[in-house]
């Protein structure tokens, strides 16, 4: 890696109470991610995934080990770090413009300067007529679209999304998909995203992450050299899907023994 890490993590675990003992939800993860980089986590349900998402988020504390962005410890909530959930969590009463310029409440900015970078990123996502639209009035692509709209006015380099794509049909997914990549290409930001999808994992990524279950630690990091704009329907796109379906298969029959 060439530049400083955006995200270091290093030896971090994480363990909850469950009934009388300690449940490990997370053990020794050492993961960074460079300027710029997409990295998709997948494995299967209950390997942490969330878990180490809402760490880097600020949302959890670790029991042990460090996470740094931009050099600096994590040590409170949305801190240099942006969420884009599976549901939208955009406020029913506000306008799409109104939940975008709320997050930028905290920074203390001018009133017109809220407008003014709410409107870049509204415009960013392809949502300047839908601007004065409440949520209810969106389409599930579009309030997603609003989400990650969200997620970047407050100009992070760090953009968090557990399974930003979850809850849509699988044309609108890959539609999403691309219009994540050109919004990631005029916006250059760094994507740590959590999802179930090998295929979403493999048409995003610089590296995925496969992350293993009980306890939850990564288990290997394949690095995804194929040219962009990829084709899901090539020899080396289905040469990965299958070599990390084979990964995924094993630890399933692992955990069953
Ligand atoms: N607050 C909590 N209290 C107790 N256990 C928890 C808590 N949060 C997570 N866990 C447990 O930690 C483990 C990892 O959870 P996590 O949600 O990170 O997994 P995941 O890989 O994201 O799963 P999924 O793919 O199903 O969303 C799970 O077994 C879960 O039950």
């Amino acid at each position: 890696m060439s530049h400083p890490p955006i995200l270091s993590l290093r030896s971090v675990s994480k363990s909850f109470a469950v009934d009388d003992t300690r449940f490990h939800a997370l053990t020794d993860v050492d993961l960074e991610i460079a300027e710029n980089e997409i990295v998709a986590l997948i494995g299967p349900s209950g390997c942490g995934k969330s878990t180490l998402l809402r760490s880097v988020a600020g949302l959890e504390q670790p029991d042990d080990g460090s996470i740094r962005i931009a050099g600096q410890p994590v040590t409170r909530a949305g801190q240099e770090s942006a969420v884009v959930f599976q549901d939208h969590r955009l406020l029913p009463w506000l306008s799409l413009r109104g939940n975008v310029e709320l997050a930028l409440e905290p920074l203390g900015l001018s009133a017109t300067e809220r407008r003014r970078r709410a409107a870049a990123c509204i415009d960013l996502v392809g949502l300047t007529q839908f601007a004065d639209s409440f949520p209810r009035q969106l389409s599930g692509g579009m309030a997603q679209r609003a989400a990650i709209a969200r997620a970047l006015v407050v100009e992070t380099r760090l953009v968090l999304m557990d399974e930003p794509f979850g809850a849509l049909d699988s044309i609108l997914r890959s539609r999403m998909q691309e219009e994540l990549l050109k919004i990631w290409q005029r916006h250059r930001v760094s994507i740590l995203i959590v999802t179930h999808d090998i295929e979403e994992a493999l048409y995003l990524a610089d590296r995925v992450v496969v992350m293993r279950a009980q306890p939850g630690h990564i288990h290997e990091i394949v690095p995804i050299d194929l040219p962009r704009p990829r084709r899901r329907d090539s020899a080396a796109f289905s040469e990965l899907r299958g070599r990390l379906l084979r990964g995924l298969a094993t630890q399933d029959h692992e955990v069953a023994a």
